[in-house]
């Protein structure tokens, strides 16, 4: 998989603007975020395909009681996506609602269902924070391997986690378990407000499915040359 480029934008226009910068021709995997939605509403996602070829993470991280959830993935399912998420401590009968939301709006519209992804720990998130904010007291990469165990039995496709935690995932997931990781900085970039971090080729060698990479893309003064690059340090092993 390559590379998923978070469009983090404020409209379409500029959004667009960005990827017009990229061969026409040759397939993106983009992730559209609150931002943008919120922003363009549910109208983006055609206006991106119109543009050019492009694979669609849309990551509105659900997270209400379960009848909501249904409800809101259901038009979800409707879109033609490849990807979305919810956040994985909505617990079992939230994440099996979503699922289902999903697969009966792709029914109805005729396309095909998205995987669902659960969000375990945000990247953004620390040890000191599980504990101190919100009393978690078991640490942080065994609390992230237990979501990502209670979001498979839920029926869940795969989960978004930090790439440090792939190896204790996987020891409790099936081999075709989606693991994919935000939280990517390649070498000499800034973090920003991510926390728990690697290098695209640390995600590798981690055994992440996916990288999501945001603002190292966006934000560098050459986009194709850092999405390049990146995806050369992803994928060259692979
Ligand atoms: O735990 C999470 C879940 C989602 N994200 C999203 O990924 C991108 C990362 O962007 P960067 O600019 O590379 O930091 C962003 O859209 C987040 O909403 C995450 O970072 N961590």
């Amino acid at each position: 998989m390559d590379p998923i480029i978070a469009l983090d934008f404020e409209d379409l226009e500029t959004t667009q603007a960005f990827l017009a910068q990229f061969d026409p021709t040759t397939p993106l995997f983009v992730k559209v975020g609150m931002e943008l939605f919120y922003r363009e509403g549910p109208a983006v996602i055609k206006k991106l395909r119109m543009q050019r070829p492009v694979n669609i993470f849309l990551d509105l991280k659900l997270h209400d009681i379960p009848h909501t959830v249904e409800k809101a993935a259901y038009q979800l399912g409707r879109l033609g996506i490849q990807l979305t998420t919810v956040h994985a401590v909505g617990g079992s009968a939230m994440l099996e609602a979503a699922k289902a939301g999903l697969l009966a709006g792709a029914a109805d519209a005729n396309v095909q269902a998205p995987k669902l992804l659960a969000i375990t720990h945000l990247t953004s998130s620390t040890p000191a924070m599980l504990r101190t904010e919100l009393s978690i007291t078991t640490p942080l990469p065994q609390a992230v391997q237990h979501l990502a165990a209670v979001a498979q039995a839920a029926g869940v496709d795969g989960v978004v986690a930090s790439a440090q935690e792939v190896p204790l995932i996987r020891a409790v997931t099936a081999s075709d378990f989606l693991i994919i990781t935000p939280g990517i900085r390649p070498a000499h970039t800034a973090l920003g407000d991510q926390k728990r971090v690697v290098t695209p080729k640390q995600a590798h060698e981690l055994g992440s499915s996916g990288i999501v990479v945001g603002r190292p893309i966006t934000q560098a003064s050459d986009p194709i040359a850092a999405y390049q690059q990146i995806k050369a340090e992803w994928s060259d092993h692979q």
